[in-house]
């Protein structure tokens, strides 16, 4: 598992961990760390010594950072010019380091060059980037060092231009082929469209882990969580034990919800299903294992239920959706489900103590919230939480996972093949299972949103994905990511 962590949280550590070390520590800490990794990067294009090297000057920290890594690279016979944004306010003792390497300044971003490095602006931006780092920033792609290889970009802490603590990217923005960052990981290297301009990210120990008081803003998962969480049978289970997921969605108008849905629960680890609903004899011709009934009412005992998708917004399913939230079992509310929420009718039915999981798609978000969930998608997905009192599952290039104590997971899997109709009802259908198996309403939707993600892939490889590629990719997905 990785974490992130707030600005002003990382502020706050540094400010506690410079006070106990002489000044300037943190800095040549970073700047070692950076000069390191961009030699690695200069030595595997063909060497150190003779490389052209860019620096991208800011007026902070960020630039000094930058200055300092410069100096180090120009004693290994680097040739490194710096581009500084704003000549009369720049960190001086940088300044001075380069220049008594041997580098120096110039006025115009040069042409050719093996390695930028861009230390316009760290953590201390605000706002989109201004003029005329912006320009500069457009132009990175275009210059080229030895052989007429594109020059290789390298981030500071982050790529100039990211909104730090949200990922969103407002306007111009640097594109980084790695990103080299200090102490940790900030939101903006794994939420939203700032991840895809942080290329490769590498992780500088400036010794902050101990003064890292706060709370995570952001947590990602890797493949060990979700095979540690996923729930495997044992010599004593049976069909029961290994939990019953019930399935209302669908209808004889969109028997195709159920099918889905009923194949991603395939997928996971009960050992039943139940489908009640008007589908059921598609489901049943379609799955001969799963049992079926016309209504909830009817279905038998589960120990979660998923409804929405492919329902209709009619008086049955509004019958549906009230029968699985008077139960006292967790519930995975999708689609038409949440569209039947809108009006309110259901506030009373949603007080409930077992946990609810919606799964919005942005559309979706906007009429359950009232608003999209704009540039801050963690920030939003989180305050919808706490008021539905529900885990949301909001989908996207980098799904979320947000629940109602505050905690954020970004989903690292994501792929724009799972953008296909009926990629939610496998995602719903495996989430269910995963609930009925008794994971906790966070992992199961963590888990299934990584599965899920995993499975979109694997399908991709294979051609044009449609939403039972990514259902039968499930089960291979499902045991490589747990048979490790
Ligand atoms: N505080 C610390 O202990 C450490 C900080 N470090 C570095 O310091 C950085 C933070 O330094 P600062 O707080 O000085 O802040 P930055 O250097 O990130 O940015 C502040 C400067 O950028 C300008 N700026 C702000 N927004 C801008 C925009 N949108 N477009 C163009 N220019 C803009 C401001 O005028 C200001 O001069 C970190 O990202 C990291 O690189 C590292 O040296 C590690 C230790």
């Amino acid at each position: 598992m990785r974490q992130a962590w707030r600005v002003a949280d990382v502020r706050a550590a540094e400010q506690a961990l410079m006070a106990t070390l002489p000044e300037g520590t943190l800095m040549q800490r970073a700047a070692a760390g950076l000069a390191r990794r961009c030699a690695l990067l200069l030595e595997e294009a063909g060497g150190v010594y003779g490389a052209r090297v860019t620096l991208l000057v800011g007026s902070g920290d960020n630039g000094g950072d930058t200055l300092y890594a410069g100096a180090a690279l120009a004693r290994r016979g680097a040739q490194v010019r710096a581009l500084l944004m704003r000549p009369d306010r720049v960190h001086l003792a940088g300044l001075r380091a380069l220049r008594t390497a041997g580098g120096f300044t110039v006025r115009e971003l040069p042409d050719r060059a093996d390695l930028v490095l861009d230390g316009i602006v760290g953590i201390g931006a605000t706002g989109g980037l201004r003029k005329p780092a912006a320009a500069v920033a457009g132009r990175l792609s275009e210059l080229r060092g030895r052989h007429g290889a594109r020059a290789v970009v390298v981030a500071v802490d982050v790529p100039s231009g990211v909104a730090v603590d949200t990922g969103d990217v407002p306007g111009a923005a640097v594109t980084a082929d790695v990103t080299v960052t200090f102490g940790s990981l900030k939101p903006a290297h794994v939420l939203g469209p700032a991840t895809v301009r942080c290329g490769q990210i590498e992780l500088v120990d400036i010794g902050l882990g101990p003064a890292l008081r706060a709370d995570p803003a952001v947590s990602v998962p890797d493949s060990g969580d979700v095979a540690a969480w996923w729930p495997h049978p044992g010599p004593a289970s049976d069909k029961y034990t290994r939990g019953v997921v019930g399935i209302a969605t669908g209808s004889a108008t969109y028997p195709g919800a159920a099918l889905l849905g009923v194949s991603g629960a395939l997928a996971g680890p009960t050992g039943m299903i139940r489908y009640a609903g008007s589908a059921h004899e598609e489901v049943v011709r379609a799955h001969p294992s799963v049992v079926a009934a016309p209504s909830v009412a009817d279905a038998g005992r589960v120990q979660a239920w998923v409804c929405g998708s492919g329902l209709g917004t009619d008086d049955e399913a509004r019958t549906t959706l009230r029968s699985v939230l008077a139960t006292a079992l967790p519930v995975v509310l999708d689609a038409d489900a949440l569209t039947l929420l809108i009006d309110g009718k259901h506030a009373r039915d949603l007080r409930r103590d077992a946990p609810v999981v919606v799964t919005p798609h942005d559309g979706e978000f906007k009429r359950l919230a009232g608003e999209g969930p704009g540039p801050d998608r963690a920030g939003a997905a989180l305050k919808l939480a706490s008021w539905m009192n529900a885990v949301v599952l909001l989908k996207g290039d980098r799904t979320i996972v947000a629940t109602p104590g505050g905690e954020v997971w970004a989903n690292p899997t994501g792929t724009s093949a799972l953008a296909t109709a009926g990629s939610g009802d496998v995602l719903a259908g495996l989430l269910g299972s995963l609930l009925a198996a008794g994971l906790p309403a966070e992992r199961a939707a963590v888990a299934a949103a990584y599965a899920h993600g995993l499975a979109g892939r694997r399908a991709a490889a294979e051609g044009p994905v449609s939403a039972p590629d990514i259902a039968a990719a499930l089960r291979p997905t499902v045991r490589d990511l747990t048979s490790r």
